[in-house]
């Protein structure tokens, strides 16, 4: 028994392969360790993934070099007046679309309140946008979070959950990680006695391409805590139910 429910996929996680100067496949990839220029691959776990001392800085210009290959290897001309400046546009595109790489929750989970409130808050239908580290395509839905304040009773500012949520959708992803980081984040940051994260989400790698089958949702959920039971995870999953959008 882990203390992680996960509806929908069970996540198997794969080793991260970190490349020193020269990786394997002859592409030039500096580490984002330092003094690590072995080559050789070193695990991350999921919850470390993303974090400050495993990316290395947005790389503008790699980027858009990386585009216009893409785009002569697909047979286009990256010089005609369409797409000259695509490669310079996509690089700016994946830059805002990673901007949570390489950013810790403690930057986001800035405001704590001492009102003594020790009920569940639920914040719900929170959009997201997020890039499957499989194929770099979009997939996008609503998460909700929910917690139960810690024993003093302290409670965060609403916006900060969403800007949680953003944080790790805003890097590549797959969606039971997003789910489990988001809850760990919140353990860690604010020590509450339960959390709960539901995200919901359509996967444009299944709708547009591959197996095809547009409005496909994949639900995945992380209980810590006071939500383990099964009562109080029953009531944040009828509050989530209860949403609008359902
Ligand atoms: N568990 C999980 N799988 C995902 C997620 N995003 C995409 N996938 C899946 O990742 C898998 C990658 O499978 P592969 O067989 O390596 O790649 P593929 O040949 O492009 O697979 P197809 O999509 O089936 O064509 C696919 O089944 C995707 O649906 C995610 O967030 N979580
Ligand atoms: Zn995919």
């Amino acid at each position: 028994m882990t203390s992680d429910s996960q509806i929908g996929f069970t996540s198997t996680e794969e080793g991260v392969r970190e490349v020193g100067a020269t990786g394997s496949n002859g592409f030039d990839v500096p580490s984002p360790l330092a003094g690590n220029g072995t080559g050789t691959s070193t695990a991350v776990p999921a919850r470390d993934r993303g974090r400050p001392s495993q990316v290395r800085p947005f790389d503008h210009d790699r980027v858009a070099r990386a585009v216009r290959e893409l785009l002569i290897g697909i047979g286009e001309d990256p010089d005609r007046e369409g797409l000259r400046k695509t490669p310079d546009r996509v690089a700016r595109a994946y830059r805002e679309a990673v901007e949570g790489l390489g950013r810790e929750p403690s930057e986001v989970l800035t405001t704590v309140f001492d009102e003594g409130h020790d009920e569940m808050v639920l914040v719900r239908d929170i959009d997201f946008s997020s890039l499957c580290e499989h194929h770099l395509v979009v997939f996008s839905g609503q998460a909700h979070v929910a917690y139960i304040p810690n024993n003093k009773g302290q409670i965060t500012g609403l916006s900060k959950l969403a800007r949680l949520v953003d944080l790790y959708a805003r890097r590549p992803q797959v969606q039971e990680r997003l789910t489990s980081q988001i809850a760990d984040a919140l353990v860690d940051v604010l020590d509450p006695r339960g959390v709960m994260v539901v995200v919901e989400a359509e996967h444009l790698c299944m709708s547009m391409r591959g197996v095809r089958k547009p409005g496909a949702t994949t639900v995945t959920s992380a209980v810590r805590g006071q939500f383990l039971s099964t009562a109080t995870r029953n009531e944040g999953m009828s509050l989530i139910l209860r949403g609008g959008r359902h």
